[in-house]
């Protein structure tokens, strides 16, 4: 959780009557959007194909001109920001990274650093500081290029490289709409720890709802032309739809996504498996164990007390050592995961889920019951809502 007295380091982002006309096109792309992104949160562009999303976008980093209307950042009108300025102040990560494919990871990141004519020594360190940052080992990846990575990977060197230069703000359109499912959680997650020390003004654009859910502070769905249909947090947005546009966008499942907004540590998950050290334990031990608790099933932890085999009872007696006995633990989920992914590791584990700390630590599990308590909760609390207004 961050701390109330954090200052953010981001700079409020403001769009003022903003029109995009492409020559030849009889409708212009972006109609007159007024919008303010306040200072350190992320704010999310979601809407169809084609809706202006990207345009809105980019005339923020003056990519692309506006026909008129006025942008500032910090106060400032983006049009009187020379490049290197408006380099410095907002860093920019895209679908599939876009990282030049002959140079390597190290060379990538600096690009910024290297055109603010930064010295050797001081790009060095600022480059290791970010690939610590986005959890890639510098000694293993530094040189390597970027065919030589996985596309997860190359997502983090495309969001190191945006920070390169600590700009107040990050531009960032689809940036992880090239991974797998399971790659992109884990990166959405790792925007997040970021976010909660970084504290930039984020615009990111998505295409998928549920991703917006999950990372937005506020969201803005946009129709035709960019025109805002609503701009609001997450939790207004899924509780009460503007209208019909909206309520598509939302989709089926609405309490569904509601479980994007929890997340593990929030809901009381238990911690009272039991649980025995595969290095320290016998498994005629553990049995005893078992027997005399009247336990089912154990999970097995590793010397770092990472969970790695949950065991019967039953498979106790012809076992021979902890490390190879009962199945191995599956899916796991870390207090920082939602309660959509816990939900996912639950049904893949078929009962229980494993819940680790910051260093993969087992602190307990949790069940299909507590999701579907929490699921029961936040409709009470909608019904309750709805009355209140009506
Ligand atoms: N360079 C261009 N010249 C002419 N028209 C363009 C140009 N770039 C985009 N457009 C048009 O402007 C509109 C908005 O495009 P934009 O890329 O901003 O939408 P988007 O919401 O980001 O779409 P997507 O989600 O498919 O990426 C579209 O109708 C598109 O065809």
């Amino acid at each position: 959780m961050s701390d109330q007295a954090d200052q953010p380091t981001g700079a409020e982002i403001q769009l003022e009557n903003v029109t995009k006309r492409y020559p030849g096109s009889a409708e212009p792309a972006v109609a007159d959007v007024s919008m303010t992104i306040p200072a350190g949160k992320i704010v999310i562009l979601v809407g169809p194909s084609g809706c202006g999303k990207t345009t809105t976008m980019r005339m923020i980093n003056r990519l692309i001109e506006p026909t008129s209307g006025r942008i500032t950042i910090g106060g400032e009108d983006v049009q009187a920001i020379d490049g290197d300025r408006l380099r410095r102040k907002i860093g920019y990560a895209i679908q599939q990274a876009g990282l030049f494919p002959h140079f390597t990871v190290a060379q990538n990141i600096a690009v910024v650093p290297g055109l603010l004519k930064w010295d050797r020594k001081r790009i060095s360190d600022r480059v290791d500081e970010l690939m610590d940052l986005v959890g890639l080992d510098a000694g293993e990846f530094r040189d390597r290029y970027p065919r030589q990575l996985s596309g997860g990977q190359q997502q983090r060197v495309g969001v190191a490289r945006a920070l390169a230069a600590d700009p107040p703000a990050l531009l960032m359109d689809e940036p992880f709409g090239a991974v797998d499912p399971i790659t992109r959680g884990n990166l959405q997650d790792e925007l997040l720890r970021l976010q909660s020390d970084l504290r930039k003004t984020i615009v990111f654009v998505t295409h998928d709802f549920d991703e917006a859910v999950k990372l937005g502070d506020k969201i803005a769905v946009l129709g035709d032309q960019s025109s805002i249909q609503q701009y609001d947090t997450p939790e207004a947005i899924l509780a009460n739809p503007a209208n019909d546009m909206v309520a598509g966008f939302v989709g089926a499942g609405a309490s569904l996504k509601q479980l994007t907004l929890l997340r593990v540590r929030d809901v009381s998950y238990s911690d009272n498996t039991l649980t025995a050290s595969a290095a320290d334990t016998t498994p005629a031990a553990l049995r005893t164990r078992m027997t005399e608790q009247g336990r089912t099933y154990a999970l097995v932890l590793d010397r770092r007390r990472r969970p790695v085999r949950w065991v019967h009872v039953r498979d106790l007696g012809a076992a021979t050592s902890l490390v190879t006995a009962g199945r191995p633990v599956g899916d796991a989920v870390s207090t920082q995961s939602t309660l959509q992914d816990a939900l996912e590791a639950i049904l893949a584990e078929g009962g229980n889920a494993v819940v680790t700390g910051s260093r993969g630590e087992y602190v307990g599990t949790i069940d299909i019951a507590t999701v579907t308590d929490t699921i029961q909760q936040l409709r009470t609390e909608h019904v309750e809502a709805g009355r209140g207004e009506a």
